[in-house]
């Protein structure tokens, strides 16, 4: 299933729209993350698709239709949110069944083709043992494998999920993320996430639309994104990066007061913003002092080894050299850039 948005738009009444003129387009089969901070409107992007918020303007179409007047629950859409709970009263079994017992009587399977629906969802989350169990007798990852499985009973080729695993603990949020990946290519649909974990959205979505202020400001795979943001907000917001103030002239971006040499920049002279990756900031022993850095403190992030270095009265977070193994506190060391995103200050995302 296929979904374009065109140009949505939706106001609550303050002065900024939570959507502002979004184009999105989803092929069939994607797994696509919804990323941004807090407000940027990835729940009101999602609640609209699902057809349970409406927007002011613009149209979502789902296989090349709009659906302005296709009410929710005949859109073939399943959800999961974080906050839509299970009915306690009702037993795992139930609550999974719960979507194709309501169906009209003429819709509704037989008895016994609910049950083994059921029974064949509860193994693909895997969890057969638990359907006597009620929904407080259960663990909290345990409660969203439920929610997914009564959100794929009814088959939607459109699986949209809110912060699905957000109430999670690190380790189980792994796990889950993963199986999901897998779950979503075994059953072939398409699916939407949001999220505001960049970690969770680079490590399993095909394409990811990261948001700002009620726009989709790039929506490109993972990698691209790493490597071509194509503004400061971007540049900012993903991956570990050094943030810094500097002038462009002639080609190039100059630092000021800061120890670092100058680096190529492509556009207008004046004042910008560069982006650099600690893997990118190098740092090598300077034994007389004499490049004004020195080493704060060493960092190891489980797989790399960063260097923080004292550089003209700020920290920046840099690497070391290949071979110096052992660099110690107060050492005198220089800083090398080897890649900067270079963007004009202006639009450098505040
Ligand atoms: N029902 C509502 N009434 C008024 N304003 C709303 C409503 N729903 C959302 N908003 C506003 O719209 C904007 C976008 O909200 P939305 O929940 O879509 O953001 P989000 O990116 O999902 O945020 P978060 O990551 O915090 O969940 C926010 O400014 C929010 O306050």
């Amino acid at each position: 299933m296929s979904v374009e948005v065109v140009g949505l738009t939706r106001r609550f009444g303050g002065t900024a729209p939570a959507l502002d003129a979004v184009n999105l387009s989803v092929r069939t089969g994607e797994f696509v993350a919804l990323l941004g901070p807090s407000g940027s409107g990835k729940t009101t992007l999602l609640r609209t698709l699902a057809g349970l918020d409406f927007p002011d303007a613009g149209e979502v179409r789902i296989n090349g239709r709009s659906v302005a007047e296709v009410a929710a629950r005949h859109r073939g859409i399943g959800f999961v949110f974080q906050h839509y709970a299970l009915f306690r009263h009702l037993s795992v079994f139930d609550n999974v069944a719960f979507g194709l017992e309501v169906r009209p009587r003429a819709e509704r399977p037989r008895r016994s083709e609910i049950a083994a629906r059921v029974r064949r969802l509860l193994e693909l989350v895997q969890i057969p043992e638990l359907e006597r169990r009620y929904p407080d007798q259960i663990s909290g990852g345990q409660r969203q494998r439920v929610a997914l499985a009564r959100a794929l009973a009814t088959e939607p080729p459109l699986l949209l999920l809110d912060e699905p695993f957000g109430a999670l603990d690190a380790q189980v949020r792994k796990d889950l993320r993963l199986w999901l990946r897998g779950l979503h290519e075994q059953l072939g649909i398409t699916s939407l996430f949001v999220t505001h974990d960049q970690d969770e959205a680079m490590e399993i979505a095909d394409r990811v639309a990261v948001m700002r202020a009620g726009r989709v400001v790039q929506f490109d795979e993972p990698g691209v994104l790493l490597d071509r943001p194509t503004d400061a907000f971007v540049a900012g917001f993903l991956g570990e990066t050094n943030r810094l103030r500097c002038t462009v002239s002639g080609g190039l971006a100059h630092f000021g007061e800061l120890p670092l040499p100058p680096v190529p920049a492509e556009g207008t002279d004046g004042p910008a913003v560069a982006f650099v990756r600690p893997c990118d900031l190098v740092a090598e022993p300077s034994p007389g002092g004499s490049a004004g850095c020195a080493v704060h403190a060493a960092r190891h992030d489980g797989r790399t080894t960063h260097l923080l270095v004292r550089a003209g009265g700020v920290i920046l977070d840099g690497v070391p050299a290949a071979g110096w193994t052992s660099p110690r506190r107060g050492e005198p060391c220089r800083l090398r850039v080897q890649a900067a995103r270079v963007f004009p200050a202006h639009g450098d995302g505040g």
